[in-house]
Order: C-alpha cells, then structure tokens, then sequence
C-alpha cells in the first residue's frame, strides 16, 4: 500500500514517524512538505531523536497514493487543489488530518480526521506535548481499513486511527476545544500559563458556552453537546503543560495566517438569526479578521 502525507510539521512528522515503523513490504510511506529535507528531529520529554524520514517536496512527487494524509495546515488546501490529481487514482482516500470544519468538500474524496496530536514544528525540531490519535468517521474503507489493522497488529506503531459512529459529535467537540484555547492563547499570544489567572478562565468559559449554545441550535446533524462540556474542555486545559500553546498560537507568533475561518468563524457562520447573543465569539471572530488583513 502506498501512503503519502502532505505536511511535515507537528502532525505530519507524527503520523510518518509512527507509520515508518510499518513493515516495508507493507507500507511505502512518502513524506511531503514545501521543502526537501534529510529527516526531521522531535523532542518529546526532554529528548531529542532524530528520524531519518526523507521529507520530499510535494512539487516533485508523483503518485498514486492509495492513502493521502493531508497534515499541513488549512490555508495550503487551495494550494494543493492542483496537485492533488498527480498524487491520486480514482479510489485514493485522502484523509484531512486538520482541524476545523467546512472543507470537507475541497476533495472529491476527501474524509475528515479528528486530530488529537499535539506540538509544534521549530525551526529545527518539532517537539511533541501529548497524543498522537486521529479519529474518522464509521465506513468501509478499501485502503484506510487494512492500514488500521496493519497498525493493530503492530504493537511498536504508537498511534491510534480509529473509527467511531459517534465521529459527528466529536468533531464538533473537537472544534470546541480549539474555539475555546486556540482564540485566547493566539489572541494573548501566550500559552496555556493563561489559565492561571481567573480572568482568562471566566472568558474562556463564556467563549465555550456561547459557541456550544450555537452548535446546538444551528447543527443539522442532530448534535447535542452537554452544558457540562465546558467543564471537561476547561479541565483538559488545566492538563496542558503550561508551556504548550496551540496550532493558532504558533500561527499568530510566527506572523503567518490562521486557520480561524474553519474554526472560530465556522461556529459564528452556524448563526441563522439574532436570537442567541454570543457578544464573546463576536469580538473573537472580529479580532481574528483583523489579524488576516495584511
Ligand atoms: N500542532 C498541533 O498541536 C495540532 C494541529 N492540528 C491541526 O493539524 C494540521 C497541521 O498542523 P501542524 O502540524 O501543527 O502544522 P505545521 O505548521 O507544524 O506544519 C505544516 C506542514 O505543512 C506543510 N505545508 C504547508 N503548506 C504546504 C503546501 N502548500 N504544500 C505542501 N506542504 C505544505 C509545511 O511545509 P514546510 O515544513 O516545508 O514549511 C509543514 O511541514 C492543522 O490543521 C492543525 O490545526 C491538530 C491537532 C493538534
Ligand atoms: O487537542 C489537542 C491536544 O491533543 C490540541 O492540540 C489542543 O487542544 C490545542 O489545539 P491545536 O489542535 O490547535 O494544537
């Protein structure tokens, strides 16, 4: 089976160091970025390990991939529109590992992942807080199906891709988590040391509760999510190490464009009407637009 995953970062290095461990009689894996390189270097607890995965860049590969992670990040998905068609065949699965929501259609095959793998790509390492799990919706798959059984029956591949029926309401879950964390730490440019004033907390709360009343008004997916959500959402942020930020966080620092639009502005676009005021996602989605104009 060929694989191919687009975005060496955080993400993309994590699924390719964990998928390298795949027989290779199995699995060819082809790392793809904007840039070639050697291998990549992750810190991960204090030590770093350097993985000699070529990273190839995406202009010079030719497919066809029978799988295709997409780990860059949601800007680079026009960008990638043309190129898609040389890396495919007609049954290609490619799976977005990205977060947010509203993209889904970009490929014709396109499967959406909800992407629990935390880090951040430095200019020299990447280095890797907690999880390396992708979740996908329940279906038949003819390619992804043997690849997670490949990885079930391989117990040095840390890395969990699942299915789950309930992949609806975890992606919107997901989608939560990173309205509520991604917007404070990229708007205070700080990490998660932010929820250690009480100030920071009480928006971030009131951030989730709005969004969380929207998702369950205007989602037609029947999805309820529980008022209790916040709770867990805000209890998850307390176990990040203080020094983790988030994807938008590193964005933001680094000058570049963010991924708001499938994100926060996915949650403010859900609004049909005036009936529910979400005066803290309104300043969110307002502050956001403002960083993108250049
Ligand atoms: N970081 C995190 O903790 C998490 C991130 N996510 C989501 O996962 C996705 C990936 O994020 P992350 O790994 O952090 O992103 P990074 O910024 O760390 O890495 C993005 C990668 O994509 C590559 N890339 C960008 N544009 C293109 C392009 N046009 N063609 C080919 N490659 C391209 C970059 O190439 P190059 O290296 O050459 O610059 C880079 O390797 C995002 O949607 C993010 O929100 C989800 C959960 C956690
Ligand atoms: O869920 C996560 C940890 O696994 C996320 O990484 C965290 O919530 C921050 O968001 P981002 O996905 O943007 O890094």
């Amino acid at each position: 089976m060929k694989i191919g995953i687009i975005g060496a970062g955080a993400v993309g290095s994590i699924i390719a160091r964990e998928f390298s461990r795949l027989p290779e009689n199995t699995v060819q894996l082809t790392l793809m970025a904007r840039s070639t390189r050697d291998g990549f270097t992750i810190l991960e607890q204090g030590v770093k390990t350097h993985h000699e995965i070529k990273v190839h860049d995406v202009n010079t590969v030719t497919g066809p991939f029978d799988i295709i992670f997409i780990a860059t990040k949601t800007p680079a998905l026009s960008v990638l529109q043309g190129k898609i068609r040389d890396l495919t065949h007609a049954d290609t699965e490619i799976i977005y590992a990205l977060n947010g929501m509203g993209y889904d259609d970009v490929f014709n095959s396109g499967i959406p992942g909800v992407v629990y793998i935390s880090g951040q790509q430095n200019d020299d390492y990447i280095e890797h807080f907690v999880n390396q799990k992708i979740i996908l919706p329940e279906q038949k798959y003819k390619y992804t199906d043997e690849l997670i059984a490949l990885i079930d029956n391989n117990p040095s591949v840390n890395f969990e891709l699942l299915k789950s029926s309930n992949f609806n309401k975890m992606r919107y879950e997901k989608l939560l988590i990173n309205v509520g964390i991604n917007s404070v730490t990229a708007l205070s440019k700080n990490t998660s040391k932010i929820f250690e004033d009480e100030r920071m907390v009480k928006l971030t709360r009131q951030l989730l509760d709005e969004s969380i009343e929207v998702v369950n008004q205007y989602n037609t997916d029947g999805i309820v999510i529980e008022h209790g959500f916040t709770d867990y959402a805000m209890d998850m942020y307390f176990s990040y190490p203080r020094s983790m930020g988030t994807s938008m966080y590193y964005d933001v620092m680094a000058n570049r464009a963010t991924e708001f639009k499938y994100i926060q502005q996915f949650i403010f676009d859900m609004k049909q009407d005036h009936s529910i005021k979400t005066p803290v996602l309104d300043t969110v989605v307002t502050l956001l637009q403002a960083y993108e104009k250049k």
